[in-house]
């Protein structure tokens, strides 16, 4: 490989923190991100040593329905506010637990979207049937209203039930007996190393994933110029633009923590960017789309058409229909 003398001179001079103190949940899966997020750190900057300060979240703790604590930032509330007291450097989130409602908390930024993992939902059943040979009756677990809403549209014979926890807690609880069969992110079953749960990966038209999924973004505080810049070369840029446009998306339709809103932007084969997005009734007997291509638009505008035409079909009506 042909060395650009330009990048190994700016390489040469860049001045790197000497100590990264991460934070993150301290769930498995939240942990086994921060070991991807400081081995990549490693191979980057050899010389950079890295700490973790793990913290409980709201969402942690509380295992009732989400909207009555944050709603859609119980997951990350603690994690930022560590980062704005200065007990850590950077955070490590998966996008879709950050609320794209609101801005980021002030004093915050972006500093990288990591290449994106799996988006698709998994199917975990124990005695593993796919998802449309699960007989009437099958107790699914999942509180997640996107999930709750599709299934109820395509599998109305399936009886969701209620269920909280992290990954491991709800494998943990399925094995009790709890449900029949749980429906989770597989790019969070693969952190966790329980791949070999899954019995069926489900296709993004069988069931839509939620926007952000298999994302994980760093966060810094916005003046740290040398930490931005250190971490800035883990991002993945088609990475980038999916989260650009997706969180772009979010933001626009104003969806509240029981708004059944599902998505995904993809750069093509061809190089370019669409986006396609649908929102629910919770019952998912309405369902509205939208698939775009961003041709000359920005990946943030892309975002912002998608929005603005499930507004046209009446999005904001079914949004605000839902209490929450
Ligand atoms: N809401 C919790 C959460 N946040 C991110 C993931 C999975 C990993 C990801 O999509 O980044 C999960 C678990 C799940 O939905 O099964």
């Amino acid at each position: 490989m042909v060395k650009d003398p330009l990048v190994t001179v700016y390489r040469g001079r860049m001045s790197v923190p000497e100590m990264i103190r991460i934070v993150s949940r301290d769930s498995p899966m939240a942990l086994a991100q921060v070991e991807r997020v400081r081995a990549e750190l490693a191979v980057l900057h050899p010389g950079v040593r890295t700490e973790v300060v793990p913290v409980k979240t709201t969402g942690d703790k509380w295992m009732g329905v989400l909207s009555q604590v944050e709603g859609k930032g119980a997951f990350t509330k603690e994690v930022d506010a560590a980062l704005l007291a200065g007990e850590a450097d950077l955070a490590v989130h998966c996008l879709k637990d950050v609320p794209a409602d609101r801005p980021l908390p002030a004093g915050t930024t972006f500093a990288a979207f990591l290449k994106r993992d799996d988006i698709r939902d998994a199917l975990v059943h124990p005695d593993g049937l796919t998802l449309d040979e699960l007989p009437a009756g099958t107790r699914i677990g999942t509180s997640a209203v996107r999930r709750v809403a599709q299934l109820s549209a395509t599998h109305p014979h399936l009886e969701c039930v209620p269920f909280r926890g992290n990954a491991n807690r709800r494998l943990a609880k399925l094995a009790a007996g709890e449900a029949d069969a749980l429906l989770l992110a597989a790019a969070g079953l693969e952190r966790i190393g329980r791949q070999d749960v899954i019995s069926e990966v489900l296709s993004p038209d069988t069931v839509m994933p939620s926007i952000g999924a298999g994302i994980l973004a760093l966060q810094c505080r916005e003046g740290d110029r040398e930490l931005i810049d250190a971490v800035s070369g883990l991002g993945d840029p088609h990475t980038h633009q999916e989260a650009t446009a997706e969180r772009m998306f979010l933001h626009v339709l104003q969806g509240h923590c029981n708004s059944p809103i599902a998505g995904y932007a993809r750069v093509e084969a061809s190089g370019e960017l669409s986006l396609r997005a649908c929102v629910f009734t919770p019952d998912g007997k309405t369902r509205l789309n939208a698939h775009e291509w961003a041709g000359r638009l920005d990946p943030a505008t892309l975002g912002t058409s998608v929005a603005v035409a499930l507004l046209r079909q009446g999005a904001r009506e079914i949004i605000d229909g839902i209490p929450h």
